[in-house]
């Protein structure tokens, strides 16, 4: 399957991109490099502690002169070798057709996340949550979207939170989930101009127009941000370096007695988020581990 990539429109066939980098942060120089392609990116570390595999999907075949150039500069940089890139045309199919066909309804805790070419009604009991696999990250899929999800199945046993905000919405799902747990507003936001979009449009097929918006922001600067804060709760499932980077603007932005849901960091990645988050006067609650990830739960204290 193809995670939260550039699948073709038609035209230009799709190529794989791909390359192993030593550490975690050289991963991110390269990541970046291939980022210009214009295509999603993945970056996660084989187990156990192996290289970390960066790849990404791009229509029409790259130039890998230009992006061995942009490598061999980052290579420099984090003083590591020049990986070899991998460069692998894929067969021409309905890339979107064959990721919804693969994929099945989840449960995860009260939540029934499904694809549209899934026609049986949402179990009884269940919250459905309808988002078809698109270019954009937040099917249910992965553990970081699990986590929240089971982070807020567990909150919602103690009662609604009336503000919520959702960082680094990507398709909506954890937005939708909370407006459709408790019947109130819900900003999502997300800096991806297309995850916005993906994120508009799963609001209203979920019928919660009405509830959530959806709006483009690097982290907390949006106007839009403060203007609907403080916050009861925020989500924030995005990854562990910008997540420790955001924390001060995190906690400034939470109301007191307000809960943090954060996700995106690896087990071992905790310590630091953990502690950036500690620094900006929140308390740590508790984590959701998940298939070595792992979902951490902040409070805000009355003052
Ligand atoms: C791991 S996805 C999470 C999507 C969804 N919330 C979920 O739980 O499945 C992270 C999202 O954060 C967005 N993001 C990354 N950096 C951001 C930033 N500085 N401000 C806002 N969104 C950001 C990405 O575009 C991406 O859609």
């Amino acid at each position: 399957m193809i995670p939260t990539s550039t699948w073709p429109k038609g035209g230009a066939p799709l190529w794989r991109v791909a390359l192993e980098a030593p550490d975690e942060f050289s991963a991110e120089g390269f990541a970046q490099v291939l980022e210009a392609l214009g295509g999603a990116i993945s970056a996660f570390e084989t187990e156990p502690q192996g290289p970390w595999k960066v790849e990404t999907f791009v229509q029409g075949k790259p130039d890998l002169a230009v992006v061995e150039g942009g490598l061999a500069l980052v290579a420099l940089q984090f003083g590591v070798v020049q990986p070899a890139v991998t460069l692998e045309q894929l067969p021409d199919v309905d890339w979107v057709r064959q990721n919804q066909e693969s994929f099945p309804p989840l449960h995860i805790g009260r939540y029934f996340v499904y694809g549209s070419h899934i026609v049986e009604p949402p179990p009884a009991g269940t919250i459905g949550l309808e988002i078809d696999a698109a270019s954009a990250f937040g099917t249910g899929e992965h553990a970081t979207t699990a986590g929240c999800l089971l982070a807020l199945d567990r909150l919602a046993k103690r009662g609604p939170r009336r503000r919520v905000l959702d960082m680094g919405s990507g398709t909506g799902i954890l937005a939708i989930a909370a407006a459709k747990t408790w019947h109130v507003s819900v900003l999502a936001c997300d800096i991806d101009r297309n995850s916005v979009r993906v994120a508009a449009e799963n609001v209203v097929t979920n019928g919660v127009q009405h509830l959530v918006v959806s709006r483009e922001s690097d982290g907390y600067r949006a106007a839009a941000v403060s203007a609907a804060g403080p916050y009861d709760l925020i989500f924030a499932n995005i990854l562990a370096r910008p997540l420790a980077k955001m924390a001060p603007d995190l906690a400034h932005h939470l109301a007191p007695g307000g809960i943090a849901i954060l996700s995106g960091l690896l087990a071992r990645q905790e310590t630091y988020v953990a502690a950036a988050h500690r620094n900006a006067g929140l308390t740590f609650k508790g984590r959701i581990p998940r298939a070595g990830w792992h979902t951490l739960v902040f409070e805000k204290a009355w003052p």
